[in-house]
């Protein structure tokens, strides 16, 4: 069997917060990711992604668990250059020219080799002596892309890279990114864009309260708890100043019930309705953000 670039098992990390009490980041977590995959780590604020990825770089160890990256504990992983990382933070020298940048963290892996590869797959070939401080925060952010891409990694950790970009940013660097994977690179990223997962993850690992929810393709998470989504407008006179009004909405549950409704609009489920169907702590039929005034039966539907 082929060495897989991750497999944890029973991975706990708890962290005393400032009044006293435990606060449990990862519970229990268990997860095996193939070389040459493509996943994204999914999840609201607090989810425990970013601890998650801090234990598979080595980081921080967990109170409990095992982790391996292919084959090694992920601390000798980075050593030996199977492993990096683009992080949320993480600074870069101002005044350093983009390739002084790359040659600089290129000479300390002994790979100065690399310099013009690793600069024309982060499409920085073109500003390559522009100052980092002159650059915009997508480019810093390909920079760091190509820092992480010096020693020729077999997998790359993203934590929530494209924070902080416009959606042209965004979009050029994963642009960027899916032509590195085209080579066959392990990837694996935290986001918090439901659209990030959908577009560029094969599999995605939806967490909560420091548990994987759900683990399946991309697509799979979307049929299986999107369902279908129903949509219709509903009449004025069910909108109040907080948004539809839920008496009227049980209102039309129950109608719905025996089925006796026409011209309905119903559509594939959306990648953002899983998530809100496995994240909900009260799940509640959420407001259709595509069309404003409209209603997804979600809950109805199921
Ligand atoms: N060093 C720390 N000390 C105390 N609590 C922490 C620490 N690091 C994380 N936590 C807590 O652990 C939980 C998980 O945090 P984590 O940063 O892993 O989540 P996340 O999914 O990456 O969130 P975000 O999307 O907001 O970055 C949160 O409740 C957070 O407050």
């Amino acid at each position: 069997m082929t060495t897989p670039a991750i497999h944890a098992t029973g991975l706990r990390k708890a962290f005393r917060s400032s009044d006293g009490t435990d606060v449990v980041a990862v519970d229990d977590v268990d997860l095996t990711i193939a070389p040459g995959e493509i996943v994204a780590f999914l999840g609201p604020n607090g989810a425990g992604k970013t601890t998650t990825v801090d234990m598979l770089l080595g980081l921080t160890s967990p109170d409990t668990g095992t982790i391996e990256v292919y084959g090694t504990s992920p601390a000798e992983a980075v050593r030996l250059g199977r492993v990096s990382a683009v992080m949320q933070t993480g600074g870069l020298l101002n005044d350093f020219t983009v390739e002084e940048t790359v040659r600089a963290i290129a000479a300390l892996h002994g790979r100065t080799d690399r310099v013009r590869t690793v600069l024309d797959r982060a499409r920085l070939g073109d500003i390559a002596g522009r100052r980092v401080e002159a650059c915009s925060g997508g480019e810093q952010q390909r920079l760091k892309f190509a820092l992480a891409l010096v020693p020729d990694p077999d997998l790359v950790i993203l934590d929530e890279p494209t924070t902080g970009m416009d959606v042209g940013a965004r979009q050029e660097f994963w642009q960027t990114m899916r032509d590195d994977a085209a080579h066959g690179r392990t990837i694996v990223f935290a986001t918090h864009y439901l659209a990030e997962a959908d577009e560029f993850a094969e599999r995605t690992v939806l967490m909560n309260h420091g548990r994987i929810v759900h683990d399946a393709a991309t697509t799979d998470v979307r049929a299986a708890y999107g369902g279908r989504t129903v949509t219709f407008r509903p009449p004025a006179s069910a909108e109040g100043a907080d948004g539809i009004d839920p008496a009227w909405l049980a209102q039309v549950r129950r109608a719905l019930e025996p089925l006796g409704v026409t011209d309905v609009e119903v559509s594939a489920a959306s990648l953002e309705a899983a998530f809100l169907a496995l994240t909900a702590e009260n799940p509640e039929i959420p407001e259709n953000p595509d069309k404003p005034g409209t209603v997804d039966l979600i809950g109805a539907a199921r």
